[in-house]
């Protein structure tokens, strides 16, 4: 099970102003277009026009400018054409299937014009389909009726002298109310039948024993009885000794009583009862209300004034039961409520089957906290045999492969199936993005695909002999870069993807490839493995590869990586070539390193904190499924935890217990610091959890500061001034207040107290303050941002 990030991306208002869409637009007019540039048009509108095939018709002009617009990319010049420009041969409008609409429509149209006439037969009350009318003249075709003339429809009947054959006759159908709440099947529901047995009980109860309501009947309801006696007295008189005496009460059932007790018939149950009443057997009932308390007050009028008028009588037709408030009774409540007789019958049905009554799931209480077993964690950890586990993050300049090459990994190592690839081809082929297919086995979301960008890390599993690894996969695109840092702060390692493509490597190095790089140093990344991608693109050339290496080199020695924590392997993601299978002499006879699982297998892992206090930074936070209320998803920075442990999280300071809990995807009692962990919790309320939180062992929490001191490493300007300050996943703004000095970078010693400027590859030592409370404490890596740039990283001191 993957847990999958998706957060919401708050785009800076200086963000969006920075593109004023009118200098934007003058910048490139007149523009020629470089020989390059020309030769890329060139090349993309063929392959355009191979993709769009012959159904769609799109003009050289709509194609070079879907290509302009997207930067070359033919996939997504060819999804905006197709979206834009109708096909050539439209689809063959299927014929239409009549439906029922069609079939009632026609019937009623046939009707209307001539249907037979239905005749009622008094004698057995029987209906009969009168015989067709035939006209002396051919009744006009369909298409033609509304030209005859109402004449001509009543040209048989002379001055109302209706013929035989054409007399209708109109019975009204009963108006039954069929039983059950608003209609229904007509059969009572259990909770009716329930209420309908305790009305009964309640009946018996009362004509042994004859209530003071009896000693006073209003004279609406004798009325009632009056009128319902006729039908309703010879069942009645079979029921009791007082079965002469008035219907007991307020309560007035006009439903014929169940057969007595005593019948030597086993009693039909009160379902049956319902449903073989016949209709007409049913007494006339009056329906009017009797006058309120409250009306009666103020009209004085007594119940006694209200009796039906013989209209009322006449449209009473129908079974019910009309229940009449009796104010005077003291003990409303003594008796079990409907709903206790329902809850109380369902809880013996239950004891009697042994088997729990099913439960609401919304109602259900989340199970108690688990009890804590007080493992000594560090010491199963070292004596179990336990994988090493690594989770390496995969950065890089946006495009330059970093989705396909884990999306090939995953399939080469059968992580995905022939299948789950198949299926995502045929998605990608319909949208015309084929070549992302494999990236797609980690662009999961339906916005990444259609743009064919990464916009949130997402996560994978995979295990070689030594090492469980969790992939993070990293977006490229400048604008998701606080996602990407959600994402690094994650990993052991890194895996840097460079495009080896022509240009391709070089625009990197403007963009996002050194970015990514600082970033990751700076937040404590070691070692990293540059994997110079898509060389199929450069017929596998040692040249390129030497000039790449070469270059990354010297950035990165300069940058604080130490030469042997650099490792470049050359690759073809999108053709698997040195992924998982190492690439075959023939193609790169020069090349005789390992491939990239071998690479990653051999990473050394890192020195796991197993014995410092528990800090596990929150990616994410969602409903764990009905019986997991709440969980959360983050990586074990220090320390170790269990099942049943009480947990703080900051800077909220709530406490919650863990109640079971899964490590790097599988179900565990307990984990330590470098492993991915997914925590279900109890007795938390979700609103004090957030992404980026820190979960705290409740016995030594973190502590919350607004304010810190911290050595950084600039790469612009750095001066007093507004930026956002970074903590993995957690970034709230914040602004430098003090340049304190600038530092060495080899000794740390200081070299020129407050400073006006930081200025870019320095390091210094800062203050920064920040509009909220953040977790934090020595040693806590940051990361200062400012509209939209990595102004510097920092540790706190
Ligand atoms: N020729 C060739 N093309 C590749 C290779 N790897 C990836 N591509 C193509 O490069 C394009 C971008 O691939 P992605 O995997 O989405 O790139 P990415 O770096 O993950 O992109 P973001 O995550 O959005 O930054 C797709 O069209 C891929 O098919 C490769 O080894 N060779």
């Amino acid at each position: 099970m993957a847990h999958r990030r998706v957060k919401n991306i708050d785009y800076d208002d200086d963000e969006v102003d920075d593109y004023d869409q009118e200098e934007y637009g003058q910048e490139g007019e007149g523009e020629e277009l470089s020989p390059e540039d020309q030769e890329q048009m060139r090349q993309g509108t063929i392959k355009v026009r191979e993709a769009l095939g012959s159904d769609y018709q799109a003009s050289d002009k709509v194609i070079q400018d879907a290509l302009w617009n997207y930067y070359y990319d033919v996939g997504k010049s060819v999804s905006y054409i197709k979206n834009a420009v109708k096909p050539a041969t439209p689809k063959k409008a299927k014929a239409k299937v009549e439906t029922r609409f069609d079939k009632a429509a026609s019937s009623a149209e046939d009707s209307a014009y001539g249907s037979p006439a239905c005749i009622y037969h008094e004698s057995d009350s029987s209906y009969q389909l009168a015989p067709r009318i035939s006209f002396p003249f051919p009744i006009p075709p369909a298409n033609q009726r509304d030209t005859a003339t109402t004449r001509d429809f009543f040209y048989d009947v002379p001055w109302l002298h209706v013929p035989h054959q054409r007399l209708g006759h109109l019975s009204l159908v009963p108006q039954i109310p069929k039983g059950g709440l608003l209609g229904g099947s007509g059969k009572s529901s259990k909770l009716a039948a329930l209420a309908a047995a305790r009305r009964k009980k309640e009946e018996d109860k009362k004509t042994t024993s004859p209530s003071v309501e009896n000693q006073s009947p209003d004279r609406a309801i004798s009325l009632l009885d009056r009128l319902g006696k006729k039908d309703a007295l010879p069942i009645r008189g079979s029921d009791s000794p007082s079965k002469t005496a008035p219907p007991e009460g307020r309560k007035i059932s006009l439903r014929p009583k169940p057969a007595p007790v005593e019948a030597k018939e086993p009693s039909p149950s009160i379902e049956e009862q319902e449903e073989a009443s016949p209709v007409e057997s049913y007494p006339i009932a009056n329906i009017k209300a009797d006058p309120s308390t409250f009306a009666e007050a103020m009209l004085g009028l007594s119940r006694g004034d209200f009796s039906p008028s013989p209209q009322q009588s006449r449209n009473t037709n129908r079974r019910s039961s009309i229940k009449v408030h009796d104010f005077s009774i003291s003990n409303a409540f003594s008796g079990p409520s409907p709903d206790d007789v329902v809850l109380t019958a369902q809880a013996k049905v239950s004891k009697n089957s042994e088997s729990p009554a099913p439960s609401n799931p919304v109602s259900r209480q989340p199970s108690p906290p688990r009890k804590n077993r007080n493992i000594n964690v560090l010491e199963e950890y070292e004596r179990s045999d336990q994988k090493n586990a690594a989770s390496f993050v995969v950065i890089g300049h946006v495009d330059h492969g970093k989705s396909t090459l884990m999306g090939r990994l995953l399939y080469d190592l059968k992580v995905v199936d022939q299948r789950s690839i198949d299926k995502l081809r045929r998605e990608a082929d319909n949208i015309g993005k084929s070549s992302f297919a494999l990236a797609w086995v980690m662009d999961e979301t339906s916005e990444e695909r259609a743009r064919g960008v990464t916009v949130d890390f997402a996560t994978n599993y995979f295990e070689t002999n030594k090492t469980r690894f969790t992939i993070l996969d990293a977006p490229g695109h400048q604008d998701f870069i606080p996602n990407m840092i959600a994402g690094a702060s994650q990993a052991d390692f890194a895996v840097l993807v460079i495009d080896a493509s022509t240009n391709s490597f070089e625009s990197g190095l403007r963009g996002q490839t050194k970015e990514h790089a600082l970033l990751v140093r700076s937040m404590g990344v070691q070692q990293l493995i540059i994997v110079i991608n898509k060389m199929d693109n450069v017929c596998w050339s040692q040249q390129r590869f030497d000039e790449i290496s070469q270059q990354m080199s010297n950035f990165l020695t300069s940058a604080g990586f130490q030469s042997k924590n650099i490792t470049f392997v050359p690759c073809a993601g999108l053709t698997g070539e040195n992924v998982v299978t190492p690439i075959k002499q023939e193609t790169a006879p020069w090349y005789h390193g390992s491939c990239l699982v071998e690479v990653l297998d051999s990473m050394n892992a890192s020195q796991r904190a197993i014995s410092s206090p528990l800090r596990l930074t929150i990616s994410d936070v969602f409903r764990g499924g009905t019986n997991n209320a709440l969980s959360l998803t983050g990586r074990i920075d220090s320390g170790s935890l269990q099942a049943g442990e009480q947990i703080i999280v900051m800077p909220s300071g709530e406490r919650a217990s863990i109640r079971s809990l899964e490590a790097d995807n599988n179900p565990a009692e307990w984990a330590v610091a470098g492993q991915i962990v997914t925590l279900h919790i109890t007795d938390m309320d979700p609103v004090h959890l957030r992404t980026g939180d820190i979960v705290c062992s409740a016995s030594s929490p973190i502590q919350n500061l607004t304010s810190f001191t911290a050595k950084i490493l600039a790469f612009e300007h750095v001066m007093p001034m507004f930026l956002d300050v970074h903590r993995g996943p957690l970034h709230v703004p914040g602004k430098v207040t003090k340049l304190l000095g600038t530092l060495d970078k080899a000794t740390g010693e200081v070299v020129k107290k407050k400073p006006r400027v930081v200025p870019p590859g320095a390091a210094a030592r800062v203050e920064i303050e920040m509009e909220a409370p953040v977790p934090l404490e020595k040693g806590v890596r940051v990361v200062l941002r400012a509209e939209g740039q990595t102004v510097a990283a920092g540790l706190v001191e």
